[in-house]
């Protein structure tokens, strides 16, 4: 057995002993390596519907009411009792959380959760963690280099949380341990940080929990509600088609939502409907599953600058027109995406992902600023149908112009996809650009068709394959 399956092994009987029920005759947590997937549950036996999967004793879980540190450390979680910390806000879920994840990592063996805090991950293949180089396969992208955060979660992190563990020693470490400098903080920080982000999940109250509800998926990385690592449900991976929810109550109970879950089914947690570039973001991973949920983002100076070409007039008369408008109402950005339906009880992924249209919001703006056209050039500006016209062969050259920004084709990308040992980054990179552009030329096929809606690529393969 090597360590790999020694940690979960012990994992498991810890969870037990936490007071953890997990059903063994059913299930195991499985080696998935191999598939670049970690760790992973899977059943080993036909598993009926609704069956409680497992349970989590809340106070297993790891979080500011479980831990010892914010009694340890009043004046930092609560703001309001220090002089030092006056300054500073309060800090929200995420950092505080960071913090007891610091605390109880440095505590070592003193920790109650040790073994579960062995298998946790120690490196990550979220864009944050990635070279200049690897980044450089995401031009173009929606995964922007400021989108990704670095040096604002560096900043963060410095100042909110490495610098609480270097003013108190004394609490973060036990007597006689080695202690980290600064920057050796700042990455056991970052991995921590990760950690949450990819593990970690949004806490219901007991009392305020509803069947119904999207469980077990965080939805809000940036607000208040309690954060918590909740060991054994975040050994569950997750898929766009899912097979399992997380059910708040007095313990957290995962169940199963289909009617039978045949043996050598993995358990599928769901994170939301997000795109590719969302997906690997959070998480660090990419399935094809959740290409139907991509998004693409069209610049509105991407679609100016169309539009001056169309009608030949030059940048300056288009500001001219544009300082007529009202300057918050003029988006900078506009999202292109699918309507993917919601998945199914059974966590199914049930109709086709259509492109409706290219997006309401690009079309009021421009409408907007058409009429602007219209008072002061009138004739530049023709009757309505042909105005349609021009909003439709504006937006083909914004497309056109967009997909060439990318500094690959999507023959290109098809090509590398089907290279042998390309890097999984690298990969990853490419399934990100390539949906988007796949995306793109949906809208482009639309524009230029006329035509009501075009399906996703990906449904009609999936289609022809089921015949
Ligand atoms: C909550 S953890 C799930 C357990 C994890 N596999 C482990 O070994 O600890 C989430 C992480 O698991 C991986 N993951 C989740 N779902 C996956 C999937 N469908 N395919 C590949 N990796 C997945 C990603 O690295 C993600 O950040």
């Amino acid at each position: 057995m090597d360590e790999f399956e020694a940690a979960t092994g012990r994992f498991l009987a810890w969870f037990k002993v936490a007071g953890g029920n997990f059903r063994d005759d059913l299930l195991e947590i499985r080696d998935l390596r191999s598939q670049d997937a970690g760790r992973g549950i899977v059943a080993i036996k036909d598993v009926p519907l609704e069956t409680t999967l497992f349970t989590i004793p809340r106070d297993a879980i790891i979080n500011v009411q479980t831990s010892e540190l914010p009694n340890k450390l009043p004046e930092v979680f609560d703001v309001s009792i220090d002089d030092d910390y006056e300054e500073s806000e309060p800090l929200e879920s995420w950092g505080s959380l960071i913090l007891v994840m610091l605390y109880e990592f440095l505590q070592g063996e003193a920790s109650r959760w040790k073994p579960y805090i062995d298998v946790l991950p120690q490196s990550f293949d979220t864009p944050l963690f990635w070279s200049v180089n690897e980044l450089k396969e995401l031009e173009g992208t929606c995964l922007t280099i400021e989108k990704i955060g670095k040096i604002e979660s560096d900043d963060m992190l410095r100042s909110r949380i490495v610098s609480v563990v270097l003013k108190n020693p004394a609490i973060f470490y036990p007597e006689g341990a080695s202690q980290l400098n600064e920057d050796e903080l700042l990455a056991l920080a970052h991995r921590m940080g990760s950690t949450i982000m990819s593990y970690a999940f949004d806490l219901e109250n007991e009392d305020e929990h509803s069947d119904e509800e999207e469980e077990g998926w965080v939805e809000d990385r940036e607000g208040k509600t309690l954060l918590g690592m909740v060991p054994m449900a975040d050994i569950l991976n997750a898929n766009a088609d899912f097979n399992a929810h997380v059910n708040h109550g007095v313990s957290l109970e995962v169940t199963t939502l289909r009617d039978t879950l045949p043996a050598g089914s993995e358990i599928f947690n769901y994170y939301g409907p997000l795109p590719s570039s969302e997906l690997l973001r959070r998480y660090g991973y990419v399935t094809p599953e959740h290409h139907r949920y991509d998004v693409a983002e069209i610049p509105w100076s991407v679609v100016r600058s169309a539009l001056g070409n169309e009608l030949c007039v030059s940048d300056d008369v288009l500001t001219e027109i544009e300082a007529q408008l009202d300057e918050d109402e003029l988006e900078d950005y506009f999202i292109i995406e699918r309507d993917s339906g919601e998945p199914s009880s059974e966590g199914r992924l049930s109709q086709p992902a259509l492109l409706r249209e290219v997006s309401a919001e690009l079309e009021e703006q421009f409408k907007t600023l058409l009429i602007a056209f219209k008072k002061s050039k009138p004739e530049l500006i023709p009757e309505k149908r042909k105005r349609d016209e021009i909003y439709s062969a504006v937006v083909a050259r914004a497309l056109t112009t967009k997909l060439a920004q990318y500094p690959s084709s999507v023959e290109e990308d098809e090509t590398l996809l089907k290279r042998d040992g390309l890097p999984k980054r690298h990969r990853m990179a490419v399934e990100v650009r390539l949906g988007e552009k796949r995306l793109l030329q949906e809208a482009l096929a639309l524009v230029r068709g006329g035509g009501d809606h075009v399906e996703h690529e990906g449904e009609r393969a999936g289609k022809k394959a089921k015949r």
